[in-house]
C-alpha cells in the first residue's frame, strides 16, 4: 500500500487516482478548484466517464480514497506525489506549462520527507528536470530527497477506466532506478507490461504515440477523400488495410477528422518543440492541416445536398468530440455549428449527454432537443458529428417519415449505403461511393 497525492482532479487525476486506490493504495486527490472538490466530497462527479462514479464511491467507502482542496497538507502525507494537472495549448501552439510550475513550486514548499515526484501530465522534453529544479529551488528543508519520474498516461475518454486497468504498457523514466522500481511496483496488481527508459525518452513517447495516432487518422481521412474522387470506397479500403498486422485495423475509422483534449493540443505541442530544435516538422504540419480541413467538409457536403444553408432548418446529432464522454475540447461541432448560424441556418441540436457544456460554447441561436426523433422534425438536413449510441441505431423510419427532406450528412459513416437506400434517404458519408453506383468485382461480405 502506498500512500499517494494526487494533484488535478481532471479526467486524468480522478480516473488514475481511483484505479490507484482500487488496487489498495491510499490516494488523496487534491485540486485548487474548491468548488470541484466540494462537488466530490458530495459524490457528484464533475465529468462524464462511464462507470466512474460508482468505483469512486466504493474507493470512498473503503476509505481508499480521499479528496482535499488542502494540496499542501496532501503533498505533506503522501509518499509519491502525483502531477496530473492541466498543459492546454497556448496561443502560439505549445503547452502551457503554468500549472505544472505551480504545482512544481508547492511541492517544494511542502516536501518534508524523502517523495518520488511523478509526472502524469502530457509535457515536453525537458519537464522533469524543469521540475527537479524548482522543487529544488523551493525546497523548506535542504536535507530532504525527493526523485523524478516521467510516467505518462494513455487513457481514452469514454473507456477511461477499462484503458487504466488494462495499459497496454506503463512507460517509466527517470534517473533514479530506485524511484523507477517503485513506481513500476505500483502498476504490478495491473499486471501491466513495464518499458524503464530515461526521463526525456519517456517524455518524447507520449507526443510521439499522440502524434503516431493522429497521423494514422488524417492519412485515412485524406485515402477516403481520394476515394470519393476515384470511386473506391474508404471502409473497404481501411477493412482491407488494416488487415496487414504491420498497419492494424484500429485508428482508420475516416470521418471529419480528431478533436478532443489531446490530439490537437499535443500535435501542435510537438509540432513547435520540433521547431524549437531546428526541425520543421512538415510531417505533423500536414496531419494537422489536414485535420483542420476535414471538419468542414460537412458543410461542403451539406451545400451540395441542398444548395443555400440560409433558412434551412438543419439538425445536428452530437456534439461531443466523440461518444461516451461529455468533453467538448477541441469537438469539430464547435467549428461546424458556428458557421452553419453564420450561414443563417436554423440549427437544432442534440446530445445525449454533452449538450450542457456545449450552450456556454456555442451560438446562443442554437436549440438543444432531448431526444434524436425531436431534434429532426421537420428538417431539411440532419447532420450527424458523434456516433453515440442513439444516434448511430436511430429509427431510420422515423428519419424518413419526420424530416422535411429525408437528407443525412454523416460525418461518423455510422450506417450503411444500401440501408439508407431502402428507407429512401439521401446519405452523404464520407470516402465512399455515392449511392446506386455499384463498385465492380465482390465485396467481402459478399463471400
Ligand atoms: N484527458 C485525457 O483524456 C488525457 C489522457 C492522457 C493524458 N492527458 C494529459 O493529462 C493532463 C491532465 O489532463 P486533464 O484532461 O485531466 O486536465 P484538466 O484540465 O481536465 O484537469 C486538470 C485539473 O488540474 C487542476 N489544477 C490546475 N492547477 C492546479 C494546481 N496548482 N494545484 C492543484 N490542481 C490544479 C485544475 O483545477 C483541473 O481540475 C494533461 O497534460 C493532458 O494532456 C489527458
Ligand atoms: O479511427 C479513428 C479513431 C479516432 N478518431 C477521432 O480521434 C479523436 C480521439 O479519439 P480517441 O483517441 O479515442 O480519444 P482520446 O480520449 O482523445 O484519447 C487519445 O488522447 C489521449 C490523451 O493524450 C491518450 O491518452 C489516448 O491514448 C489517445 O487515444 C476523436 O475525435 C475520434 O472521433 C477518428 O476520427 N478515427
Amino acid at each position: 500500500m502506498q500512500k499517494i497525492a494526487v494533484i488535478g482532479t481532471g479526467y486524468v487525476g480522478l480516473v488514475s487516482g481511483t484505479c490507484f486506490a482500487e488496487i489498495g493504495n491510499r490516494i488523496i486527490c487534491c485540486d485548487v478548484d474548491e468548488q470541484k472538490i466540494e462537488m466530490l466530497k458530495r459524490g457528484v462527479v464533475p465529468i462524464y466517464e462511464p462507470g466512474l462514479k460508482e468505483l469512486i464511491e466504493k474507493n470512498v467507502a473503503a476509505q481508499r480514497l480521499l479528496f482535499t482542496s488542502n494540496v499542501g497538507e496532501a503533498i505533506e502525507a503522501a509518499d509519491i506525489v502525483y502531477i496530473a494537472v492541466g498543459t492546454p495549448m497556448s496561443e502560439t501552439g505549445e503547452a502551457d506549462m503554468k500549472y505544472v510550475k505551480a504545482v512544481a513550486k508547492k511541492i517544494g514548499e511542502h516536501l518534508n520527507g524523502y517523495k518520488i515526484v511523478v509526472n502524469k501530465s502530457t509535457v515536453p522534453v525537458g519537464t522533469g528536470e524543469l521540475v527537479r529544479q524548482i522543487i529544488f529551488n523551493h525546497r523548506k528543508y535542504p536535507a530532504v530527497h525527493f526523485d523524478v519520474v516521467s510516467n505518462p498516461e494513455f487513457l481514452r475518454e469514454g473507456s477511461a477506466i477499462a484503458d487504466c486497468m488494462n495499459m497496454d504498457r506503463a512507460i517509466i523514466g527517470s534517473t533514479s532506478e530506485k524511484a523507477a522500481k517503485v513506481i513500476a511496483d505500483l502498476h504490478a496488481p495491473f499486471g501491466t507490461r513495464i518499458f524503464t527508459t530515461d526521463l526525456e525518452s519517456a517524455e518524447m513517447i507520449k507526443y510521439a504515440a499522440n502524434a503516431f495516432l493522429a497521423t494514422k487518422i488524417s492519412f485515412i481521412n485524406a485515402i477516403a477523400n481520394i476515394c470519393e474522387r476515384v470511386g473506391a470506397d474508404v471502409t473497404e479500403v481501411s477493412a482491407g488495410m488494416g488487415l496487414d498486422s504491420r498497419i492494424g485495423s484500429k485508428f482508420l475509422q475516416a470521418g471529419i477528422g480528431y478533436g478532443g483534449s489531446c490530439f490537437p493540443k499535443d500535435t501542435y505541442a510537438l509540432a513547435h518543440i520540433a521547431d524549437q530544435s531546428g526541425y520543421d516538422f512538415e510531417l505533423l504540419k500536414a496531419v494537422i492541416r489536414t485535420n483542420d480541413r476535414q471538419r468542414l467538409l460537412v458543410l461542403d457536403k451539406l451545400g451540395h445536398a441542398l444548395g443555400q444553408l440560409e433558412g434551412k432548418r438543419i439538425a445536428v446529432l452530437g456534439l461531443a468530440f466523440k461518444p461516451n464522454t461529455d468533453d467538448m475540447r477541441y469537438a469539430p461541432s464547435l467549428t461546424i455549428v458556428p458557421e452553419l448560424v453564420r450561414m443563417g441556418a436554423a440549427v437544432r441540436a442534440f446530445d445525449p449527454v454533452a449538450a450542457t457544456a456545449a450552450r456556454s460554447m456555442l451560438p446562443e441561436a442554437v436549440g438543444y432537443f432531448d431526444s434524436v426523433e425531436e431534434t429532426i422534425e421537420d428538417c431539411d438536413a440532419c447532420v450527424i458529428l458523434t456516433e453515440w449510441a442513439e444516434i448511430a441505431g436511430m429509427d431510420l423510419t422515423k428519419v424518413q417519415k419526420l424530416m422535411r427532406a429525408a437528407v443525412v450528412v454523416d460525418g461518423r459513416n455510422c450506417f450503411s449505403q444500401e440501408t439508407m437506400q431502402q428507407h429512401g434517404i439521401a446519405y452523404h458519408s464520407i470516402g465512399r461511393r455515392p449511392v446506386g453506383l455499384a463498385g465492380s468485382g465482390l465485396h467481402t461480405a459478399n463471400f
